[in-house]
This record gives structure tokens, sequence and C-alpha cells, in this order.
């Protein structure tokens, strides 16, 4: 670290589901430094599993306040917990002193699905799901935090009104880092069903419909590129950063991705982390009832869509374990030694309660549409990795968009160092597919967005910030034919899914 210590960089943070990150990023732009913090491995006392606790109920889904964390989950300030962090002392871990600090110590993560009654409160009290959507980008969907703070406010009232101040993980991260409260950006901000994504004010319909009082326990949400304020003395004084450090507004792994990615208009981000999530720069907001719309991180006139797949990693994971030997190269040799197509099996892996389309459960057809209970272990690999592929293909279709000629796929998370899941991405979708350097984009973003910040008094374009950034580099290209192959088996699968969701849908609906 001596060689590095007076380089003037960025540092960007990535709170996510199963680890904390943290990248350096110098004026050229070089990323320097990165390392992280891996919860069930490095923060075993917490005893989680993939960053979380699932309850007994299947559908709560936490992680302990104390450890943590990131987007859409939301983290609960006990009254006097500002005063806490205006004087922290740096002879203390952060932990010690902020123990007593919160009204809910298991904040619900964004895999939580237990709010549907809170999200059907939510639409009926503003006329309906599309008028929801109309206002906040997005209908109403259980891990956002809106529902989130109803069924807290429902469930535990005395908690409720313990709280002097409601975070996300986002704007908690960056309370720590500011020693006293950051406000909500509002790309971040565009994830809770509150915020109105034109006007970028809290919805009065909305924060009524969730919990009395909530406008003074959120804040105000600020755009994103705004400085929020100076460092706090703890991390000067604890961990040696200059006292002249400038926070910038935190935001969400997703926004933050969009801008590391450097993502262009008409190509289309696709990440491989916890969660898979596919997002796209748009000019127009058309909000739906399916995916969501946010305000966009580095342009406060545009905004951006984006799906959000639950069963990412961790489901290719199981499947690793079960079927190839805990083994991602023996994965990858049934990816290369299986046909494209793959002899017209296909299959859905849902082991939790999907978000897109809302599905549990595994089920996997043959050629002839009839459901079969397995298939050999290097058909069962194809199916997961084609299937989850041709979802996102046909979902991202569903919101307007179409590959075009000119289109480049930006592949980002842990998933993208498999350059044979890639490969699959570039034919399920007939685009090429490009990395950047790191899978840390999320990060790498944050940083970016932290020069933004600091140069945004000068209103210089987030584009001409990231201009010396190195440019993506290619990874994989469609092969030939795969076009003619998944032309025939998306439609498939898009009638399949029809079918699974009729014969799954939930008892309530
Ligand atoms: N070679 C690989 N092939 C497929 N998946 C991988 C590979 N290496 C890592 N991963 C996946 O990457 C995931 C972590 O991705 P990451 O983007 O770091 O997640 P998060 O930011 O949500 O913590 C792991 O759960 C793992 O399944
Ligand atoms: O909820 C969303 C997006 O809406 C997820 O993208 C989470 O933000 C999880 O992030 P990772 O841990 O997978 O990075």
């Amino acid at each position: 670290m001596a060689e590095h210590s007076a380089r003037h960089c960025c540092l960007g943070w990535d709170f996510s589901t199963q680890q904390v990150k943290v990248v350096a990023v110098d004026a050229e732009l070089n990323v320097f430094y990165e390392d992280s913090v891996h919860f069930d491995r490095d923060l075993p006392e917490f005893r989680t599993q993939g960053g979380v606790h699932v309850h007994e109920d299947g559908l709560t889904v936490t992680s302990p306040v104390l450890m943590w964390v990131q987007q859409h989950g939301s983290v609960y300030w006990k009254a006097g917990a500002n005063q806490v962090l205006m004087s922290l002392t740096p002879d203390l871990l952060l932990r010690e002193q902020l123990q007593a600090c919160f009204s809910i110590s298991d904040s619900p993560v964004w895999m939580d699905s237990s709010t549907t009654a809170q999200c059907r409160q939510l639409e009926a009290t503003v006329g309906g799901a599309q008028a929801l959507s109309s206002l906040t980008g997005s209908r109403a969907y259980e891990r956002f935090t809106g529902n989130q703070i109803a069924k807290i406010y429902q469930k535990n009232p005395e908690a409720y009104s313990r709280t002097e101040r409601i975070s996300l993980v986002s704007s908690f991260a960056a309370s720590l880092f500011l020693g006293s409260y950051s406000p909500i950006d509002h790309s971040d901000g565009s994830g809770m069903n509150l915020l109105q994504i034109q006007d970028k004010v809290w919805s009065q319909a909305c924060l009524g419909a969730c919990a009395p009082g909530l406008e003074e326990k959120l804040g105000q949400p600020v755009p994103s590129c705004s400085v929020v304020g100076a460092i706090s003395s703890y991390f000067v004084q604890r961990y040696g950063f200059p006292a002249g450090c400038k926070v910038v507004a935190f935001t969400g792994d997703n926004p933050a991705s969009l801008a590391g990615m450097r993502l262009e208009e008409g190509d289309i981000a696709v990440s491989l982390g916890t969660s898979d999530t596919l997002f796209l720069w748009l000019q127009e907001p058309m909000p739906a009832l399916e995916g969501h719309i946010f305000c966009n991180p580095v342009d406060p006139q545009h905004y951006m869509a984006l799906l959000c797949f639950k069963n990412g990693s961790l489901m290719r994971e199981k499947i690793r374990d079960e079927s190839a030997s805990r083994s991602w190269s023996e994965f990858s040799k049934a990816l290369r030694s299986t046909e494209l197509g793959n002899g017209g099996n296909l299959g859905f892996y849902f082991d939790v309660m999907e978000i897109t389309p809302e599905i549990i459960g595994r089920h996997r057809f043959n050629a002839e549409n009839h459901e079969v209970s397995a298939f050999p272990w290097d058909v069962e690999i194809r199916a997961l990795i084609e299937g989850q592929f041709m979802a996102k293909k046909i979902h991202a279709e569903g919101l307007g968009y179409r590959v075009m000629p000119k289109t480049k796929i930006l592949a980002t998370g842990g998933a993208s160092h498999n350059k044979d899941i890639l490969q699959v991405l570039a034919d399920v979708f007939g685009a090429p597919v490009y990395v950047i350097d790191t899978a840390n984009s999320a990060c790498v973003g944050s940083a970016y967005r932290a020069f933004h910040g600091l140069a945004a008094g000068t209103n210089m374009p987030f584009s001409e910030v990231v201009k010396l950034a190195p440019n993506p580099r290619l990874a994989a290209t469609p092969t030939p034919g795969a076009f003619q192959v998944y032309e025939a088996l998306l439609q498939r699968y898009a009638v399949l899914e029809q079918r699974v969701l009729t014969q799954t849908r939930r008892p309530s609906e």
C-alpha cells in the first residue's frame, strides 16, 4: 500500500449480497487496488448462507444489519443514532459503537418476498398496478422498500416509532463514511415504490399508504452525483483517510454498474452476480407491469430500465454441485460438449420464488414439450444456462428492447469470468458479448461516479469524465447458425413459461 499512499484516487464500494468489495481508481482511471470481505467466509459469527438468513416461511429473507450489506435492503436507525454517528471515537470498531443504534437488527434484503399483502394495498391506494408503475417506475414489488417499511410498521409498530431515520443500504453505507445520515439518491430511490421518477420527489400518496410520518424518516432525496459531505473524522483518525476526502452520494449496485460499464444507448448490460440483472439506458421512460424504470445515475434527464432475476449464481452453484462435482471446469465441459439448443430439451430452475416471472420450482421439458423429472447431467447444465438467458431475452423484448446490428452485450458479475457461459449468452442473444477488465463493475462505476460528482460543479458530462477508461474487451461472438436454433426455441420457452406460470400461481392470486 505504501507506494499507493500518495496517489490521488476515488474508492468505489459495492455492498452486495455475499460480500463487501472495494476498488481504488486513479486519476487516469486505472484500477490499482481491489479487495473484498466475504460474509460467510470472513464473518462466520453471523452464520449467514450466501450472505443472508432465510426464515422458516421461506419468504422472509434478512441480513444482520451489523454485518453488512446491499441494495434494496433497508436500515432502521433508532432515535439518537445520528448523535452516535457524529461522535464516534477512533479507538473502537464501528460495530462496537453502533450496536445499540438500530431499531430492527435483521434487515430485510432484496431476496425477501414476504410483502405481497402490502404490495396489493399500495397498488389499490394509487389506482392499480399500472398507475403505481407510471408514478414510481414499477408496479409494487415485494423487495421494494416502501412495501418492506409498510410490513415493519404493521407487524412491529413500536420498532417503527422508535426509528428516527430509514436508509437504503447505499445511503446507510454513505452515512458510515460521512458520520451522519446521508440522503437517498434519485437512482437507488427509484427502487422503493415511493419516488415519483419524473418529478424526483416522494409521492405523498405512496408515503401515506405505507406508514405515517415516513417523509421525515426518509429525508429529501438528492441527485445521484451530489457531493453529500466530507469524510467523518473517525475514518481520518482511525484509517488515515485525508481530511479533504469527499463522499459522493452512494447508489444501487445496478445503477453503479451502468456507470462502470459506460453503457451507451442500444447496448444491453447483463450482470451475473448473486442476482442476475439486465439493464438498458433509456431516454423516454415507459413504465410497464414488468420490470423497473429508474432515474439514470449519471444523466439526470435520462432513465434506465432494469429486470432482476433472483435465481442467478446461487442456482448455478446448486446445479454445479449436483451435476458437475462442485467444479466450474466440469460445468464448462458440459456446456462445450452439448449442442446448441440442447436437442430441444429446456428447463426452468427457480429454487426460490423468482421475480421475473413469479415462478417457483424446477420444470424440465423434452423436445415434445412433455414435462420430465430429470435430464442427464450435461443436458441439465445446458438447460439451466440456456433457460436463464432465454428468459432474459424474452423479458427484455417485453420492455421494447430489440437486438440491432450494432448491439453489444456488456457482461459483468462473478459468472462473467466463465467464457463458456458467455458463449451461450452470445448465442441466445445473437450479439457479441464484451467484458470490462474487472467483473466488479459496480465498484468501478462507483469510483467513476465519484470523479463525476467531484467534477459536477463544472457541468462536465459523465462520458467526458470517463473518456480515458479502458474499452470493454470482446469475450464471445455468436456461433454461426445460432440464430435459427434459438429463434424456434425462444418461442417454445415463452409458451412453456406461460404454462408453468398458470400451473404454479400462488393460491392467493
Ligand atoms: N467461473 C465461474 N463460473 C460461474 N460462476 C462463477 C464463476 N466464478 C464465480 N462465479 C459466481 O459468481 C458469484 C459471485 O458474483 P459477484 O458478482 O461477486 O456477486 P455479488 O456482487 O452479488 O456478491 C458466485 O456466487 C459464483 O457462483
Ligand atoms: O434487487 C436487486 C436489483 O433490483 C439486486 O440486483 C440486488 O441489488 C442484488 O445485488 P447483487 O448482490 O447480486 O450484486
